[in-house]
């Protein structure tokens, strides 16, 4: 592997451990480099942040205090190449002090790095307990679920997540059929040198997210609102069932890929950029609100968030998220039903927002699932559909969520 791209994977990972930055934003200001390198080092980084703490232990028997944060990054790195990648050791170490070598202030370093790595037996990393989540996020998941469902979770959210795909109807994608309805590719490679690709056959969306779109049910010529909508993979859904989709969201770089997913699968939407807030429209058969949250069932996709989240902003989203249902119900036809998801983890924006919703309407009436593929235990008493990252573990789990539908009088 050239240098450019571990140079790059290393400078991803002082953003995130150093700044505290999103890998996404830091993904986006990398220096020009060709996909492939870039695709390398962020694969990289990834990995890393998934195996951190493995590798700092391994690394502290042989550190007598802790080297500045790149140095750090470079071993972390190396030891993630060997233990976890495979690479040949020899090669792996000289591409460490390489880069220690090039860095002005790391070059002084450079021979700690040879030191260290040599002492390292990749072989012992195995077994080592794999990362917690923070005590913001994990206390709450213990009181709830144990700790046994809290260490499934983490070790879920320790391996690399398979790449699931949603085929248009009567269409098929490439990779094993999952129970529910959409397919699993445990070795994806480069997704658009996937089979259907080019011709739109399917689009990439997690086995979780896409059951949202399951539970609303859409019908053809139905007038359905996608309410928080970008990047659009439950937009690709809606309108691949034949609804008469608009769809919305806040952020104009993220409705250019909604755009885009919609002209390459073929599929059509009125889209809209607006606040949710301040938008004036309908009245919908049906809505969606897939809203904005602490995005903590996606932490295997996602491994740099528990770095850079603190939960502080909790309490907002949970305020927002309520304020948008509220929204999303005085959008609807009497009779239309509203589908409302979070990818969190916690019941403040779940099971709790559920239940503030029926006090403030209580003639809503909730709507329990029944989807293919859906075992009854993921179905909570109030009717709400709760994914957890440790469903179907050993096919490689799912992303956390919470759905629910309610229909208004
Ligand atoms: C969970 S993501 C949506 C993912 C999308 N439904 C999908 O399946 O691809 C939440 C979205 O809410 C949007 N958003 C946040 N605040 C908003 C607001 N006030 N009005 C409209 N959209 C908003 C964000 O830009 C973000 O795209």
């Amino acid at each position: 592997m050239a240098d450019e791209a571990r140079g790059m994977a290393v400078a991803l990972l002082d953003a995130v451990l150093g700044e505290r930055r999103l890998l996404s934003q830091a993904v986006g200001e990398l220096p020009s480099a060709g996909p492939a390198e870039r695709a390398r080092a962020q694969r990289l980084a990834l990995t890393a942040l998934r195996h951190l703490d493995p590798a700092d232990r391994l690394l502290s028997a042989h550190l007598r205090k802790a080297p500045p944060l790149t140095v750090r990054n470079i071993l972390r790195l190396a030891v993630v190449e060997m233990a976890v990648e495979g690479a040949a050791p020899h090669g792996v170490v000289n591409a460490a002090v390489d880069l220690a070598r090039r860095g002005r202030r790391t070059q002084h370093l450079a021979g700690l790095v040879n030191a260290v790595l040599r002492k390292i037996a990749p072989a012992s990393f195995a077994g080592l307990p794999a990362r917690p989540m923070p005590m913001w996020l994990r206390q709450p998941l213990v009181r709830r679920w144990g700790r046994g469902v809290v260490a499934a979770i983490e070790a879920v959210q320790a391996a690399a997540p398979p790449l699931d795909l949603t085929a248009k109807p009567g269409r098929i994608a490439p990779g094993e059929p999952l129970p529910t309805g959409s397919f699993r590719l445990r070795e994806p490679g480069q997704v658009s040198a996937l089979p259907g690709f080019e011709a739109g056959d399917w689009w990439v969306q997690d086995a979780a997210a896409a059951l949202a779109v399951r539970l609303l049910d859409p019908q053809p010529g139905e007038r359905i609102a996608d309410l928080c909508a970008a990047p659009g993979g439950k937009t690709l859904q809606l309108a691949a069932a034949g609804a008469e989709v608009t769809a919305l969201d806040l952020s104009e770089p993220r409705l250019v890929r909604l755009r885009e997913n919609l002209a390459r699968t073929g599929l059509q939407a009125e889209v809209v950029a607006a606040d949710l807030l301040a938008w004036q429209g309908g009245p919908f058969d049906a809505v969606l609100l897939d809203a904005p949250c602490s995005a903590t069932g996606t932490i295997r996709r996602h491994p740099d968030l528990p770095f850079v989240k603190d939960g502080s902003e909790l309490p907002a989203l949970v305020a927002l998220q309520s304020a948008m249902l509220d929204r999303a119900l005085g959008m609807l036809k009497p009779g239309g039903r509203l589908v409302f998801c979070t990818c969190s983890l916690l019941e403040e924006e779940g099971e709790a927002q559920l239940s503030a919703l029926l006090e403030r309407h209580p003639a809503l009436r909730v709507e329990p699932p029944s989807l293919a593929g859906v075992e009854p235990g993921w179905v909570g008493p109030e009717g709400g559909l709760r994914l957890r990252p440790d469903h179907w573990a050993e096919a490689g789990g799912m992303d956390g969520f919470y759905m629910v539908r309610v229909r208004k009088p």
